[in-house]
């Protein structure tokens, strides 16, 4: 049935012709009310950490292969995070504000693992990418990551590429894994109920000689199950002979077995797996530049359905960055971005991806983004 309100069944249909001719730029299209969210796009690195000890666990473990392994355990434990949490609280997916360059979103996590921090930049606004560093330094464990996103649109059906890496570094074993993200595509257009399913394959490749690689299906698939993968773990160049083996749904559960002995090692139930919620500082105490500071306004009109606030609010944003932007122009300078620099070249992200045989043009084209700590006053 539609999930579309009868007051926008309208605006709905129109919004889908829209969607059909539009630029890739997903920013660019204005979607109904119902399906504006009030959060920006550069709070979804927080998703990448919601379970800190999962994050930090491969810190502990002396055993190379098991280490990766918890990566692998890690990974998985993200998706339901950040392609599913949408769905759980709002209903559906929604679409995220879209950030101001040099928007930020800083907080930490607080629980059993000791404090994890995390700072989210937006880095570019054209195209968008959003640079993130995740670190917990009691245990060593660092996630850098940056990604923007190439839309398409085909028969009722988003596509969504995504441009970026991650890399986990951990500092006890002076060990690096670069993780590629997968692609997406958004189904339920239609019913205006949309959600995230996810295809293709992705790896994990560490520089300790071992990949993971993670094949995406959905319905209709072998499984039939939505949100469905299957993983398998091995020495580099020896894919056939896997050491151990995950399936399951990333939004359910799903189990990690060991290829020699056939045992079933562990079981992973996402909806059993609390998640610690991250602490950020009051709105009123944040750095104006800090996303819910910055968008409060915008957000409040949203949570309202005011959809005359909500433009009116965001014509304030979009004017003055417009202004900034213009003075940057006229005097020859660019945005100093706060915790990020970009690089030209990436010594790990090229070995990595060189061993992966996955090329990092897009990312040079997007921009390679580091987190540099001289430039970096510690999140609040
Ligand atoms: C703009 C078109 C529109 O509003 O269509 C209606 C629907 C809401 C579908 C489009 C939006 O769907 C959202 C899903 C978002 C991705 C979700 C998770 C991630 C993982 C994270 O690590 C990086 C960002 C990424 C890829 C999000 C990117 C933006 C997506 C595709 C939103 C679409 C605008």
């Amino acid at each position: 049935g539609s999930a579309v309100p009868a007051s926008a069944k309208g605006s709905w249909s129109s919004f889908l012709k829209s969607i059909a001719s539009f630029n890739g730029d997903l920013s660019s299209l204005t979607a109904p009310a119902f399906i504006l969210s009030s959060t920006s796009l550069v709070e979804f690195s927080t998703y990448w950490a919601e379970h800190p000890s999962i994050f930090i666990a491969p810190a502990a473990e002396k055993d190379p292969a098991k280490r990766a392994l918890l990566v692998l355990k890690w990974f998985l434990s993200t998706l339901k995070q950040q392609y599913s949490t949408r769905n759980e609280k709002l209903g559906s997916e929604k679409k995220p504000l879209n950030p101001f360059l040099g928007e930020l979103f800083l907080g930490r996590w607080v629980d059993g693992a000791g404090e994890t921090q995390l700072v989210s930049e937006q880095v570019s606004h054209h195209p968008p990418v959003t640079a993130y560093c995740i670190w917990n330094s009691e245990h060593g464990v660092r996630l850098q990551g940056y990604n923007g996103q190439k839309a398409s649109f085909s028969s009722m059906t988003i596509n969504v590429k995504q441009i970026g890496h991650a890399i986990l570094h951990i500092d006890e074993f002076d060990e690096d894994y670069l993780i590629t993200l997968p692609p997406l595509h958004i189904e339920g257009l239609y019913s205006g109920a949309p959600f995230v399913e996810l295809n293709g394959d992705t790896y994990i490749t560490s520089t300790s000689g071992y990949t993971s690689r993670i094949k995406y299906s959905g319905r209709g698939w072998v499984s039939g199950k939505k949100n469905s993968f299957n993983a398998s773990l091995y020495h580099d160049g020896k894919e056939k002979e896997p050491l151990y083996t995950v399936d399951g749904q990333w939004t359910g559960s799903f189990s990690i077995k060991d290829t020699k002995t056939k045992a079933t090692l562990d079981t992973y139930d996402a909806a059993k797996s609390k998640t610690t919620s991250l602490t950020i500082a009051p709105v009123d105490e944040q750095d104006p530049l800090e996303s819910r500071r910055a968008w409060q306004k915008v957000a409040a009109a949203i949570q309202k359905g005011d959809m005359d606030a909500t433009s009116r609010e965001k014509t304030v944003i979009e004017q003055s960055q417009r202004e900034l932007r213009n003075k940057e122009k006229a005097e020859g300078k660019e945005w100093n971005r706060r915790f990020f620099v970009k690089t030209d070249s990436h010594a790990t992200l090229e070995k990595l991806a060189k061993k992966l045989g996955v090329s990092v043009d897009g990312d040079k084209t997007n921009g390679v983004w580091t987190f540099s700590s001289e430039k970096a006053s510690v999140a609040k």
